[in-house]
């Protein structure tokens, strides 16, 4: 997720400030405009914190919301219902509560809220992260597992990786071989867009002029679906976004977006029509697939040039933000956990020997690297609380009330650090998962990166292959280190919440051959 699809949509807290005035403003002349939220009395609501009238407990949330969660489920149990300004939250963050949203009554949990930077972005929620639950959703989400993320078309684009996973491995060695401090935030992340664009878009961005363009604006649509809009806990105050900016801002980001997909859709039109049905020249894409759906009208639903522009701008983000910030997080734990290195070092070394390139043949004899994958995703989840789901009826859970349009968030970060699941739980110890069967497919609900039943992450697959091919090839090619001789666990690990957690410096990393 997000994916741009990994909008946790809460607070991003430069702007929160701001606007928390800005709304207080706004609501003292509007506040007679405004109905109570909780109009209909829930008679055992789930356990709330107290918060103020109007605000309800937005004010609380902090700059880094799933770390605020966490301290008050542990105040005030696994399941809290707060009032975000005008709306219900459901706080999830036990296994129990986990396992309810996602299996028990996975039916019920199946939406999403529309809010307004993602329905603006994605044509009215035409994506696949942000669609309601429905036949629209339900086809996008078979097309695109069919067409990209199955693990038949995953196996499809291996020579990709392996290209570009070299093109990383060079680029860091000319760093260390002019003995530079390698970015390695930037690293990973180029890794991850260009992965990406060659299966969505048939050909590496860097070849295309829009290239810096496109990637600008993703970053972009990424920022601002980390921020905050009013009209989201005010839907009285929808409008408001008009006077924060915001609403300008997304207007033109979208502008510039669609000029851009409009070209990448003229292009695979042309190339379609020069080689007409016989694309022998090059493979298809992902635009070529979605371009076919719109021609033979397959989907069953209405499907033109904005579906695909909404799904490609979606995947896109997806496809590159949490991936490369995984990367990000597994190489900062093991600089601080030279144990852990030095133990994924010789594992690589034991299975490829003088080989200077890890393949993807080598990682399934690989225990130890996807132990470290796991344990870096136990700790840090890009998304600490999923995509948030909304309740499509009222329901009750563990005998309390939940009502209708509840928006729902399952705080996997919590439930990564539940010392009464993990021994030590903030310890970097991937061993933990040698002697169990605990995978984040999101069948075992202690650890849920990537969510759970209907609306669990389509791109798991296409992902890991990703995080273990590059992780292999970097570890054993270099020896790491800080700069300036700093110990590993002089690292910072400070985050970053938006619509993705991330670090909240870049990585900057010493890399010698060895
Ligand atoms: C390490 C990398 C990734 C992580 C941690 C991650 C995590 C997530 C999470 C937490 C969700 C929400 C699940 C829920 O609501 O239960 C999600 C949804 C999604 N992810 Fe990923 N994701 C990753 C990579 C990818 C990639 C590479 C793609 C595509 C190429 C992708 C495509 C999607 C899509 C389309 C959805 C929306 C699914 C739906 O709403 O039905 N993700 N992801």
């Amino acid at each position: 997720m997000s994916p741009l699809t990994l909008s946790l949509h809460l607070l991003s807290p430069p702007s929160m400030i701001t606007s928390l005035l800005f709304i207080l403003f706004l609501l003292l002349l509007l506040h007679h405009a405004i109905t109570p939220y909780f109009s209909k009395k829930l008679s055992c609501p789930p356990p709330s914190p107290r918060g103020l009238p109007i605000l309800g407990n937005l004010h609380q949330l902090g700059p880094l919301p799933h770390r605020t969660l966490h301290g008050m489920s542990l105040r005030h149990g696994p399941l809290l219902l707060l009032k975000l300004g005008h709306v219900p939250a459901l706080i999830a963050s036990s296994v129990d509560t986990a396992r309810e949203v996602l299996k028990t009554q996975d039916n019920l949990f199946a939406s999403r809220p529309s809010l307004k930077v993602p329905a603006t972005l994605f044509y009215d929620n035409k994506d696949i992260a942000f669609a309601p639950y429905g036949d629209y959703w339900r086809q996008v989400k078979k097309l695109s597992v069919l067409h990209l993320m199955s693990s038949k078309m995953v196996d499809s684009f291996k020579l990709i990786r392996e290209q570009e996973v070299a093109l990383l491995v060079a680029a860091i060695a000319r760093a260390s071989a002019s003995r530079s401090t390698v970015n390695m935030s930037e690293l990973f992340a180029s890794l991850s867009k260009h992965i990406i664009s060659r299966v969505i878009v048939g050909k590496p961005s860097r070849e295309e002029e829009w290239d810096s363009v496109l990637h600008l604006m993703i970053q972009e649509c990424s920022l601002m679906l980390g921020s905050f809009h009013v009209g989201d806990y005010f839907p009285a105050l929808s409008w408001a976004g008009k006077l924060t900016g915001l609403d300008a801002k997304l207007k033109t980001t979208m502008a510039t977006a669609s000029d851009i997909l409009e070209a990448i859709i003229e292009q695979r039109l042309a190339r379609s029509r020069d080689h007409g049905d016989h694309h022998d020249r090059e493979p298809e894409c992902f635009v070529d697939v979605l371009l076919s759906a719109v021609k033979d009208n397959t989907m069953g639903v209405s499907f033109g040039k904005e579906n695909i522009k909404a799904i490609v701008t979606d995947l896109f983000g997806a496809g590159t933000d949490s991936t490369y910030i995984v990367m990000e997080w597994t190489m900062a734990e093991l600089v601080r956990n030279p144990k852990a290195m030095k133990k994924l070092k010789e594992e690589i070394r034991g299975i490829v020997g003088s080989n200077p390139t890890v393949s993807e043949e080598d990682l399934a004899s690989m225990p130890y690297l996807k132990a470290v994958i796991k344990e870096t995703l136990r700790l840090h989840p890009p998304g600490p609380l999923l995509v948030p789901r909304e309740l499509m009826q009222d329901t009750k859970m563990q005998g309390y009330d939940i009502p209708k349009k509840t928006r729902v968030f399952v705080n996997v970060w919590a439930i990564g650090r539940d010392p009464g699941v993990w021994e030590d739980p903030e310890e970097f110890k991937p061993e933990r998962f040698f002697g169990n069967s605990i995978d984040f497919k999101g069948q075992d609900y202690e650890l849920l990166p990537f969510g759970g039943g209907r609306r669990v992450c389509p791109g798991i697959g296409f992902a890991v292959v990703v995080l273990e091919l590059a992780l292999a090839n970097v570890v054993h090619r270099f020896d790491w280190e800080l700069p300036n001789e700093k110990r590993g666990e002089e690292l910072d690990m400070d985050e970053v919440f938006g619509q993705t957690v991330r670090r909240k410096n870049s990585l900057q990393l010493v890399a010698k051959p060895c």
